[in-house]
């Protein structure tokens, strides 16, 4: 006979007049039973033995899964039961009674196992927790069994013998120390009692439960009885739930658009890196078409190229948020991609930079682009990381999928010798790529001040018609503007002559810390140099710094990775028939209620909405919005860390409700910025008129009846901007007061900026601690109301700080929006340096070792920072 393996489920219960019970449930493949016995600790009894030599830390129970075999076929099972416990402890050193604890299971009939139920007797189910302590629930886990399973060699008889000489101690030990079940309360214990009776008054099912013991058979046969259970005793609870789950329900988001769907499309996927011609090929066909939409991701590009095919000789309009342009005669259009029409048929569609599909926050318009679209023949265009989603969606919607294959027109060439750290080696053609707009000025600054070249900008807060209006300067060769500062916005949309993409850092803030640039961010932009048809049609990439250059070569070596899945949000009518289910939310509730109800296919998911949410929050106290009007003005473009630009929000929605024409209220600033204050100014202007036309297009144009004039308004900031841009010649104001010595400086006043990649590679751990936990509260800090540095200052560090807020109150130090660890942590420095005259080394911040000077690169977590903010303050009194 071959020998059986058993599981074995021990409960231990201690009395409080030191009796134990012990209770458990014993299976194998062919029977399970369960059992329980009660003992006396005694110095002769082997089980009160056992715990004794455990040791005083055993208090209430032990409780885990032991699995072992019963080699032999004459052990009696009462035997068993009690040896098997046994042959663990044994009397204070090891046993391996696996020949004494025999058994043969394969010969058990399960008519034994029974009758071995049947002499514990219901009564001792029963009413076994009143004289004992609290029960723990036990568990098994996965990996309980793979552990012994991997102990031997497939061989069972080593396994048990792994089992079996096991230390004790050290058994023990693991098992007190391994995660504990969940611990009942009287009065579940009390329930589960209720359902122990009834069971054990049930006659067979109970016997055939416990015969079933816990397998997926169990499973079976308990979940149509629960189900029934929960019909018969929740109606109503089940019904609000079941409308709950269909109305959030986003599976098969291909059957929501059934006139596509009855179309035969014909799906183009134009698959490369940039610059290797796609869109050049999707927009052929577009013009060629007599009827044709294309789908931008940016306003900028839609504008682009609204006036190139105009430009061509085939009408098109442009339809954004901000604009729609309507163009006599046209059958074209070019718009953004949250701005599709599903409703018109169109001849060819183009839906730009796929792969966005991807994207956390707006990935669901291209998925809705995709699937909605009534277009013959659709294009897309984009990186490979998509491909396999589409291939998908296609089969999922009877489309028929054609792929073709890019490879940029010519290689792009990294060079190796880097900037070697020195801003001074700009060329002109160079684009330098920074991620925050504090590093852009600080290096258009430098290069400026140290070089004849003169620098031009591009950054995301800027309108698009700004940045179109730099990207020209740039590209016009009579000038003197040859060299590009700018953001990540660089990466998509414009038409620029870069001969060499320079990224002056590798490392970015992405709103909640600092990490690496994305490898797919990092190709996407460095493809931007070098275009076929400009003067520089061989594109060369690197890095500021020497360090930084292999993390550059690794990311643009790294395959584009694909993508698993692509974003879904639902359409207000979604959310609506949603609201319907539940009575009494906030739009905010109902909001986090559908995330925690809405059901997704595994190709899907719901794309992040942390925005709107704060957005709902602040309109909370509006009356009179319906929740139509809550949420469109919820998707207002509007950026929120920005509290002048919420405010207007807050007001327009406000006037709004009062059913009151909607005012701009707010007065053309006198002319271009000369400093960085003026210039946030305009920016935030220009973000508010931008929402003022936005909200203009969603709402009735009666309720909002400036648009016209908030058109002109936010050309003219724009034109400002530009100019100011142009002239620019300052810091943002939080970095004019002094910096740290970190480097050394060169002849003539130049500071070479330093590695931040490398020092994320360095000190990955203890920046990517301190980041997580400073990164949200200290963004969180820059959004409170009060818009002076100190307050953030005193928020953290209460009246500690009471001193350094005496001193420094008097520099008014504006907030910026963009504020976080790092930047503050800058301030350390610049007080520390300017205010103090100290040494940064000396403050702990720096600090002597590695490790904290990882700390401040990366800022620090809130009681770190206080903490040596109280040093900072000490160090002052103490000198
Ligand atoms: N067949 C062509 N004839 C002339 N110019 C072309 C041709 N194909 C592409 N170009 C030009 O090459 C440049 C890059 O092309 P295109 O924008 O289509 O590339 P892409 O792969 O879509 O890149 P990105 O993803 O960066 O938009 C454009 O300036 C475009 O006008």
């Amino acid at each position: 006979m071959a020998r059986g393996q058993a599981t074995t489920l021990f409960r231990i219960y201690r009395s409080k007049n030191d009796g134990f019970r012990v209770r458990f449930l014993f299976s194998n493949r062919h029977f399970h039973s369960v059992g329980q016995f009660d003992k006396r600790v005694s110095e002769n009894n082997r089980i009160g033995g056992a715990f004794d030599r455990l040791g005083g830390e055993f208090s209430t129970s032990l409780i885990d899964l032991v699995r072992f075999h019963l080699p032999s076929e004459n052990t009696k099972f009462t035997e068993f039961n009690a040896r098997s416990f046994c042959s663990l402890v044994g009397n204070g050193s090891l046993v391996n009674d696996g020949s004494t604890t025999a058994s043969k299971m394969d010969d058990m009939e399960k008519k034994n196992s029974l009758n071995f139920m049947e002499s514990i007797g219901d009564d001792k189910i029963e009413g076994f927790v009143d004289d004992f302590d609290e029960i723990d629930v036990s568990y098994s886990t996965e990996s309980d069994s793979e552990c012994i399973n991997n102990a031997g060699d497939g061989n069972e008889s080593t396994r048990f013998q792994y089992l079996s000489t096991r230390d004790p101690v050290e058994l023990y030990r693991e098992l007190r120390s391994a995660e504990k079940g969940v611990r009942l309360k009287q009065s579940d214990c009390e329930a589960l009692r209720e359902v122990f009776r009834f069971f054990s008054n049930s006659g067979d099912v109970a016997k055939y439960l416990v015969w079933l013991g816990p397998s997926d058979d169990a499973l079976k046969f308990l979940f149509p009885i629960f189900a029934e259970f929960c019909i018969e005793e929740f109606p109503d609870e089940i019904k609000r739930f079941r409308g709950m789950m269909e109305s959030a329900d986003l599976t098969k988001p291909h059957t929501w658009f059934p006139f596509a769907r009855a179309m035969k499309r014909k799906i183009i996927y134009h698959c490369g890196p940039t610059n290797s011609g796609k869109t050049y090929n999707a927009l052929q066909r577009f013009m060629e078409a007599k009827k044709g939409i294309y789908c931008s991701p940016l306003r900028l590009l839609a504008m682009e190229v609204f006036d190139k095919v105009n430009a061509l000789g085939v009408y098109c309009s442009l339809h954004t948020g901000q604009e729609k342009k309507h163009v006599p005669f046209s059958n074209h259009i070019a718009c953004t991609v949250e701005m599709v029409a599903t409703d018109e048929l169109y001849d060819v569609a183009v839906i730009d930079e796929i792969q966005m599909m991807s994207d956390p926050c707006r990935g669901y318009a291209w998925t809705r682009a995709l699937l909605g679209l009534m277009a013959d023949e659709i294009h897309l265009c984009g990186d490979p990381s998509v491909l396999d989603v589409v291939r998908m969606i296609c089969s999922e919607t009877g489309d028929e999928l054609h792929e073709q294959h890019y490879e940029r027109f010519k290689p792009l060439v990294v060079e190796a010798k880097t900037l070697l750290g020195d801003l001074q080696n700009v060329r002109s053609g160079d684009c330098v790529v920074a991620f925050s707009r504090r590093e852009i000025f600080e290096v258009k600054m430098a290069i400026e001040k140290h070089t004849n070249h003169r620098c031009c900008v591009i950054y995301g807060a800027l309108p698009p018609e700004t940045r179109r209006q730099q990207a020209n300067l740039f590209n016009d060769q009579d000038n003197e503007f040859d060299v590009l500062v700018a953001s990540d916005a660089v990466g998509m949309g414009l038409n620029l002559n870069i001969r060499r993409v320079v990224f002056y850092s590798l490392s970015k803030y992405n709103g909640d810390k600092i990490v690496p640039v994305p490898a797919s961010q990092v190709k996407q932009i460095a493809g931007r140099a070098g275009r076929r048809g400009s003067i520089y049609p061989d594109g060369l990439t690197t890095t500021l710094h020497l360090d930084d250059l292999e993390y550059l070569i690794e990311c643009l070596k790294h395959p584009f990775e694909e993508v698993k899945k692509v974003g879904l949000f639902p359409f207000f009518e979604q959310v609506e028939l949603f609201a319907g289910q539940l009575s009494n939310v906030t739009f905010r509730q109902l909001l986090d209620k559908f995330g925690e109800n809405c059901r997704l296919d595994g190709s899907y998911f719901l794309c992040r909405h942390d925005h709107i949410k704060k957005v709902a929050n602040m309109l909370e106290k509006v009356q009179g919005l319906s929740l139509e009007d809550r949420f469109n003005f919820c998707f207002a473009p509007v950026n929120i860390r920005d509290p002048k630009a919420m405010y207007h929000l807050l007001r327009f929605a406000s006037a709004y409700s009062q059913n009151a024409p909607v005012n701009i209220a707010m007065g053309m600033p006198k002319g271009s910025a000369k400093n960085d204050a003026e210039l946030l100014d305009l920016e935030t202007k220009h973000q508010v008129l931008s929402m003022y036309l936005w909200l203009s297009h969603q709402f009735k144009e009666e309720v909002f009846p400036y648009a016209k004039k908030a058109e002109a308004m936010a050309t003219d900031i724009a034109e400002l901007l530009g100019q100011s841009l142009t002239n620019a010649c300052w810091k943002p104001e939080s970095r004019q007061a002094g910096k740290p010595k970190l480097h050394q400086q060169k002849e003539g006043g130049y500071e070479r900026p330093q590695s931040l990649i490398k020092s994320y590679e360095n000190f990955s751990s203890p920046m990517l601690l301190a980041e997580e936990k400073a990164g949200k509260t200290l963004t969180a800090a820059a959004f409170r109301e009060d818009s002076s540095m100190i307050n953030v200052w005193r928020y953290y560090a209460g009246e500690n700080l009471k001193e350094m807020h005496r001193i420094v109150s008097g520099m008014r130090v504006k907030i910026r929006q963009d504020i976080h660890a790092s930047w503050l942590f800058k301030w350390v420095q610049v007080w520390s340096t300017t205010l103090w005259s100290l040494d940064p080394r000396h403050l702990g911040i720096l600090g002597p070792s590695r490790q904290t000077a990882g700390w401040a690169l990366a800022g620090t977590t809130v009681e770190a920072r206080t903490k040596q903010l109280l040093v900072l303050h000490d160090y002052e009194f103490k000198k």
